[in-house]
């Protein structure tokens, strides 16, 4: 399968009065066309970020954006920001932010906002624009004369469904979904779950899902990347990871889920993730880790191959411990 996105490298900093934080430190991971690869952790240790950095939406304060991004084969970071405002965001790449369905213009119809990406994007014509709106409605599960209400008369998953339609409308290739599901109840959840995977299958998307909710992802995700501390620290096949996890956290991610079917006791992982600014030496995790020794302590590990498209950053996955 081909890569629609390469990442390499990938950092983003933030200048703070307290110091430079590293939300994002020395990301690399590839997305297949077609594929869902969920990026689970949890809250604060980047993955908002890692979306913003894809997606080129920065905040003022950025101390540091490199790495590589190649969109199709493209080399989407050597853009200045107008070619990329033009050519990628949105056309190529679209994003469902974290809490979308609530940022909603509450003065502005609901057809117009759908339409809206159209007709700044492709320059298409209010009416055009507005037409095309009602298909990508009907496409989310929408009637089309909800195109003229406005978003206090939608339900929450109508408001996140037109959310989805908005981010579908320019035809990009990639959407980022950024806790998508998190606002609402869980049968609403199932629902709009269930839409993405319709809509993924119809239109040949591939999806990055962001959640601090594993139980959330097994539905979608064919892999998974865990985050932790601004660094990706495993990612493998959905199937492997939730019958194995390999890192030290991910088996405690893994373990802090409850299950209905059995009476283990739930887990949770002891202290919280370390500051950005000052992360700890050596692995980031090693504070938080039952096997962490004495290499943890002063090398941060490399990512170790476990096979192609898998990789855990551990030292127990070099020396043989494990
Ligand atoms: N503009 C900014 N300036 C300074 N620090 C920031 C900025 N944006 C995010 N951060 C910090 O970067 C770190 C990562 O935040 P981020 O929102 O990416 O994490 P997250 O995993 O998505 O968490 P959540 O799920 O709570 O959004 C946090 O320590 C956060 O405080």
């Amino acid at each position: 399968m081909s890569s629609v996105l390469t990442v390499r490298n990938l950092r983003l900093y933030f200048s703070t009065r307290k110091g430079v934080v590293k939300a994002v430190d020395n990301v690399s991971f590839d997305l297949k066309k077609g594929e869902t690869l969920a990026i689970v952790g949890e809250s604060g240790c980047g993955k908002s970020s890692l979306a913003r950095a894809l997606i080129r939406l920065l905040p003022r304060n950025v101390h540091t954006f490199t790495g590589e991004i190649y969109i199709n084969g493209n080399d989407v970071m050597k853009l200045s920001d107008e070619m990329f405002r033009r050519l990628i965001r949105w056309r190529k790449i679209s994003m469902v932010f974290q809490g979308a369905q609530n940022s909603l213009n509450p003065v502005l119809k609901v057809g117009f906002q759908v339409a809206e990406p159209l007709m700044i994007h492709n320059n298409m014509s209010p009416e055009e624009a507005l037409a095309e709106a009602k298909k990508y409605l009907r496409l989310v599960g929408i009637h089309e004369s909800f195109a003229d209400r406005y978003p206090f008369e939608l339900s929450g998953g109508m408001k996140q469904r037109a959310v989805i339609a908005m981010a579908l409308i320019t035809h990009p290739d990639i959407i980022i979904l950024d806790e998508p599901t998190s606002a609402l109840d869980v049968i609403t959840q199932a629902n709009i779950i269930n839409l993405l995977k319709r809509i993924k299958n119809e239109m040949g998307l591939s999806y990055i899902f962001i959640t601090h909710d594993i139980a959330v992802t097994s539905e979608l995700a064919d892999r998974v990347a865990v985050m932790y501390a601004g660094e990706i620290v495993e990612i493998a096949d959905a199937d492997e990871f939730y019958t194995n996890p390999r890192h030290p956290y991910s088996e405690k991610l893994m373990a802090s889920v409850p299950t209905l079917r059995t009476d283990k006791k739930l887990e949770f992982i002891p202290g919280a993730p370390p500051s950005l600014i000052n992360p700890p030496p050596g692995c980031r995790f090693h504070p938080r880790c039952p096997y962490a020794y004495e290499r943890c302590l002063r090398e941060n590990p490399p990512p170790f191959e476990l096979k192609t498209g898998s990789f855990v950053k551990c030292w127990l996955y070099h020396e043989g411990k494990r």
